[in-house]
């Protein structure tokens, strides 16, 4: 395996971190429009090799995407981050641009390989890249709610004193401030999570509580350290290791939505069975009926933006 890494800010290396301490790759690369910056880092990371634990990974760093020739996996962690006051839609805008114009250059010497977009928004992002380059569908997967599902199992986990392992459920919709969980879905230990808490004598979870607090859990480490980087990078590591062991995990990572739930053109979190194409299949859940009015409200929400920024970058949609 030969794993790409595009952008060597935190969430990059760390990224990297995962893939060299975890994984099994034969090949790791590492672009930066700062290549230095990129060397340096890889330069640090290969004094690990010559300690008992560390795996001799082949390394290369630089900003030459000649490197990334026939990868097979490249996880794109490269762009702007939001400035103070920047309005949201100015971000989408920047790095739509800016993830195209990077899976242009990687589809030069990589065209088979599957992208993990991290980039934020990342679901926006693999949009455009899914309708401004020759990567399949099935190839882009943004990164999408992996992070927020960790995040609810966390809580829950917290909660119920459970390992976060053994809570079941997801964050759906858009990573960010879209996003929705469905209840009627929501376990520990197997058991629906209203009987868990009874039998346990545990105050039942309100779900929409529960939706806010994992909205609020990248903004609170935001708040704290500036950026987010750990649970991210698992979660891109989590999604690595799927594709490259060809697992058909079932993961709640951001597809292109095409026909799914009567709906067209967005790039959404949705259940999906992640192998070697990437996006094998894309689960049809049995939605309650309200959980189908939110996916559509996220939908057309997302919709808009996508329109947008198609109208400001000329980007196609
Ligand atoms: N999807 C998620 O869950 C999630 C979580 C955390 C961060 N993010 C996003 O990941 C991105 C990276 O975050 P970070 O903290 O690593 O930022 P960072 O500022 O530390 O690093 C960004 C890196 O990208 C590089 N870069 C910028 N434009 C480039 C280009 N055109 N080509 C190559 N390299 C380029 C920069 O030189 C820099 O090294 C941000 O967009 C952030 O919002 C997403």
């Amino acid at each position: 395996m030969k794993i790409g890494v595009i952008g060597a800010g935190a969430v990059g290396v760390a990224v990297c971190n995962y893939v060299l301490a975890l994984g099994n790759c034969r090949e790791l690369v590492l672009l930066d429009k700062n290549g230095a910056r990129a060397e340096g880092e890889l330069m640090d990371f290969g004094h690990a090799s010559s300690l008992t634990f560390g795996k001799n990974i082949r390394l290369n760093a630089g900003d030459d995407y000649a490197m990334l020739e026939n990868a097979d996996i490249v996880v794109i962690t490269a762009g702007a981050q939001i400035k103070a006051d920047q309005p949201r839609i100015e971000l989408a805008e920047v790095n739509s641009r800016i993830c195209v114009d990077i899976a242009r250059n990687v589809e030069q010497y990589a065209p088979n390989a599957i992208l993990i977009v991290v980039t934020n928004p990342c679901d926006l992002a693999a949009f455009f890249i899914i309708n401004n380059t020759g990567f399949a569908a099935h190839q882009v997967i943004s990164s999408g709610c992996v992070v927020d599902t960790a995040r609810l199992m966390k809580i829950v986990g917290d909660h119920t004193q459970l390992d976060p392992k053994n809570v079941f459920g997801y964050i759906l919709g858009e990573h960010g401030s879209h996003c929705f969980m469905p209840a009627s879905i929501l376990g520990a230990g197997g058991q629906p999570i209203d009987f868990y808490c009874d039998n346990n004598q545990l105050p039942r979870i309100d779900p929409q509580q529960l939706l806010q607090d994992v909205k609020r859990a990248g903004y609170e480490i935001f708040k704290r350290k500036l950026n987010t980087t750990h649970g991210v990078a698992a979660s891109v590591y989590r999604i690595i290791q799927a594709v490259s062991l060809n697992e058909h995990s079932v993961l709640p990572v951001g597809v292109l939505v095409d026909n799914h739930y009567d709906l067209f053109g967005s790039v959404l979190s949705l259940p999906s069975v992640i192998g070697r194409n990437g996006i094998e299949k894309v689960l049809e859940h049995p939605f309650t009926a309200e959980e189908l009015t939110e996916l559509k409200q996220i939908h057309q929400q997302i919709r808009g933006v996508i329109e947008s920024v198609a109208k400001i970058t000329e980007l196609n949609c």
